[in-house]
C-alpha cells in the first residue's frame, strides 16, 4: 500500500498543491516554517481523518479561507482507492473514501494505517503514564475494532465508581460499589490480557530495533507494569476499598498501567541523554510500524519528521539503512537541508523524490 498523490486545497500554509509521489522515499526539504510538517500533516490527516499536532480541525484552515480539502489517491493491492476529506468552517467534517461517506470515521481508520515519529513524540518518555497508555492503546485499536469499545466501557464504568466515592460523605453503597466492581473487572481483565498480548510482541520487535539503530551500544529495557500481573483484579479492588473510600478515587486496575523504560538498569527519563532518548522513542515508534505490519501484512506508511536532530551521524545512517531496507514500504521525511539528504541516500544508494518547499510552494 502507498500513497500515489497528495491534493491540498487551502490546507495550512499551502493554497492549491499537488504532489505525485515515489512508492520508496519521499522528502521534503526547506526551511523552518516552510510547511514540511503541515505535508506530512495532510498525510496524516487521510489515514487517521485528523490531524497529529492539533485536535482543531478548523484551525488548519489556511487563514482567511472558509473550507479546506485534501485529497489522496492510495494504491492497494494494485488498486486506486480515492480518499476525501473536506472541512467547511462551522461545518462537520465530510470523509469520504472512493467518493462515499463514511457515517463513523473509526470505520477508516486502519484502513491505511501511518506511523509518525515527529520532535513531539519526546512527552512518551518523559510525560507521564497517561502518554503512555496512550500509545499503546492507539497500536492496539488500530488492529483490534473491539479493543476501544472495552476500554470506553472500562472509562465509564470508572467514572461512574468515582463519582460514587466522591458523592457520598457519610459512607458509600457498598452493594452499587460491588456493581461497579463487577463490570470493572469484567472490562478490565479483557483490556490487561489484550495489552500482555500485545507487549509481548511488541517488546522483541522494539528491541530488535533498538539493537540496529544503536548497533548495540547500551543495554536498555522495557517493562509492562501493572497491578493485575501480581493481582487478581477483583482483589486488587477488595484490598484497595477502604484507601480509595478515603482518596475518593479508585487506586487500583488498569487505569494505572504504565510502560516502564529503562538504559543501564536506570530510569531512561533521568538518565538518558537527549540522542538515547530519542533513539529510544525511534525505536518505539518502529516497534509499533512492524507491529501493525505483522498484524495486518501490508506496509504501512511511515513518516519521519525532523528525525535528524540530536543523533549522530551513524545512528542516522543506520537508521536511514534500515528504513529503506526490504521491511518497510513506502517513507516521507522532512529536514531542512536539500543536500544532507541527497548525500545520504547517495551513500545507501537508494533514490529519493526529494520535494523543495518554500513558504507554501513546491518544486
Ligand atoms: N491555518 C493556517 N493558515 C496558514 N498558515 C498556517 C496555518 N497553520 C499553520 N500555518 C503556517 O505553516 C507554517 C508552519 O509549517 P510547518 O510546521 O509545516 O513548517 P516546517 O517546514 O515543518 O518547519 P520546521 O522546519 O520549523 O519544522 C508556519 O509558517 C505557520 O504560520
Amino acid at each position: 500500500m502507498y500513497l500515489e498523490k497528495l491534493q491540498l486545497l487551502n490546507f495550512k500554509n499551502y493554497t492549491d498543491a499537488e504532489l505525485e509521489f515515489s512508492p520508496s522515499v519521499n522528502c521534503f526539504a526547506g526551511n523552518n516554517g516552510a510547511g514540511k510538517t503541515n505535508l506530512l500533516d495532510g498525510i496524516h490527516y487521510l489515514s487517521l481523518c485528523k490531524s497529529y499536532f492539533n485536535p482543531i480541525d478548523s484551525q488548519q484552515i489556511r487563514y482567511g479561507q472558509d473550507l479546506f480539502v485534501i485529497q489522496g489517491t492510495f494504491n492497494k493491492n494494485e488498486a486506486e482507492e480515492k480518499v476525501y476529506c473536506g472541512l467547511k468552517r462551522n461545518q462537520k467534517k465530510q470523509f469520504k473514501r472512493n467518493k462515499k461517506e463514511y457515517q463513523r470515521l473509526a470505520d477508516h481508520i486502519g484502513l491505511f494505517p501511518l506511523v509518525m515519529i515527529s520532535p513531539n513524540d519526546g512527552e512518551l518518555v518523559t510525560g507521564g503514564s497517561e502518554e503512555r497508555r496512550k500509545f499503546v492503546d492507539n497500536v492496539i485499536s488500530q488492529t483490534d475494532n473491539s479493543y476501544l469499545d472495552t476500554l470506553i466501557q472500562y472509562n465509564k464504568t470508572l467514572s461512574g465508581r468515582n463519582a460514587l466515592l466522591r458523592s457520598d460523605g457519610a459512607g458509600y453503597d457498598p452493594d452499587l460499589l460491588e456493581v461497579f466492581d463487577e463490570q470493572l473487572v469484567r472490562y478490565g481483565e479483557i483490556i490487561y490480557r489484550k495489552r500482555s498480548e500485545f507487549l509481548e510482541l511488541f517488546t522483541r520487535l522494539f528491541h530488535t530495533h533498538y539493537e540496529f539503530i544503536t548497533g548495540n551500544a547500551e543495554s536498555i529495557a522495557l517493562k509492562y507494569e501493572s497491578g493485575l500481573s501480581s493481582t487478581e483484579f477483583a482483589e486488587g479492588l477488595r484490598r484497595a476499598r477502604e484507601r480509595d473510600y478515603h482518596l475518593q478515587r479508585s487506586t487500583f486496575g488498569i487505569h494505572k498501567d504504565d510502560l516502564v523504560f529503562s538504559i543501564e538498569e536506570h530510569p531512561l527519563k533521568k538518565f538518558g541523554s537527549q540522542g538515547q532518548q530519542k533513539s529510544f522513542l525511534i525505536a518505539l515508534k518502529l516497534g509499533q510500524y512492524s507491529y501493525l505490519f505483522e498484524k495486518k501484512g501490508f506496509k504501512p506508511l511511515l513518516l519521519l519528521d525532523d528525525i535528524f536532530d540530536k543523533l549522530d551521524g551513524l545512528r542516522i545512517k543506520r537508521l536511514m539503512e534500515m528504513v529503506v531496507k526490504d521491511n518497510f514500504g513506502q517513507l516521507f521525511l522532512t529536514d531542512t537541508d536539500p543536500e544532507r539528504l541527497e548525500k545520504l541516500f547517495g551513500e545507501i544508494g537508494v533514490p529519493a523524490k526529494i520535494f523543495r518547499i518554500d513558504g507554501g510552494t513546491i518544486r
